[in-house]
């Protein structure tokens, strides 16, 4: 059976955490910046909180925001994790390590594009690193460019029931990260999470 994590990003309803609840991924994620469709106000945030199951950590994805507001929301909402999907760079992680408790982690996100896109998500000082196509968009980008990548790795972009296999076979990432490939219509899909869920689950890597 797969050890591959599993995250579904941009939860926005009652009904969402309905079904992630029922299917159980290991990450819920929220967007946290307005600017974004899927983007879900705090008041929203603490009330959909309430109802996850608590064994699903939460993660709060944020877009080049005020280091001060990234952490006034992490530590009112819990967050298990701060996503950080914008051009944030070293100096701003370390900015943000001081504003947050030591158990909250920080994801930092990179779009990758060239080879240079993966020295840096190599070399970052961030917990954990997100190799994307872009930016919740269900753009995909060329994985072989990320074969070699030398540490864990959470997987987005462009994933969904279909293709999800092959990119664990082939890239083996620590977790796979996705949103748009399991909506319909803008819309989590129960079925598509269910797929997508279990067709990793039961992967033999
Ligand atoms: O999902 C969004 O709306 C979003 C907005 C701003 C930054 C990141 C966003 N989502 C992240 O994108 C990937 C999933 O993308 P895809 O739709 O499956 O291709 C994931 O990391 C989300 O956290």
């Amino acid at each position: 059976m797969s050890v591959t994590k599993i995250k579904i990003c941009g939860l926005r309803s009652e009904e969402d955490i309905r079904i992630v609840n029922r299917f159980q991924p290991d990450y819920a994620g929220f967007i946290c910046c307005s600017r974004f469709r899927r983007y879900v106000p705090s008041d929203t945030l603490e009330k959909l909180s309430k109802l996850l199951h608590p064994g699903i950590r939460k993660v709060g994805v944020f877009v080049d925001q005020p280091v001060e507001q990234i952490a006034q929301i992490a530590r009112r909402q819990q967050l298990d994790i701060v996503q950080l999907h914008g051009c944030e760079d070293e100096r701003y992680i370390s900015e943000l390590r001081q504003l947050i408790p030591s158990e909250i982690r920080i994801m930092k996100a990179f779009q990758i594009h060239s080879a240079k896109d993966i020295c840096q998500a190599e070399a970052s000082t961030a917990d954990d690193v997100l190799l994307d196509g872009g930016q919740g968009s269900g753009q995909t980008f060329d994985w072989r460019k990320i074969e070699s990548m030398n540490r864990p790795f959470f997987l987005a972009g462009g994933l969904n029931p279909e293709n999800v296999e092959e990119a664990v076979r082939l890239l083996h990432p620590y977790a796979v990260d996705v949103s748009s490939g399991v909506e319909t219509d803008g819309h989590k899909d129960e079925e598509k999470v269910r797929q997508l869920i279990s067709r990793v689950r039961e992967m033999d890597v």
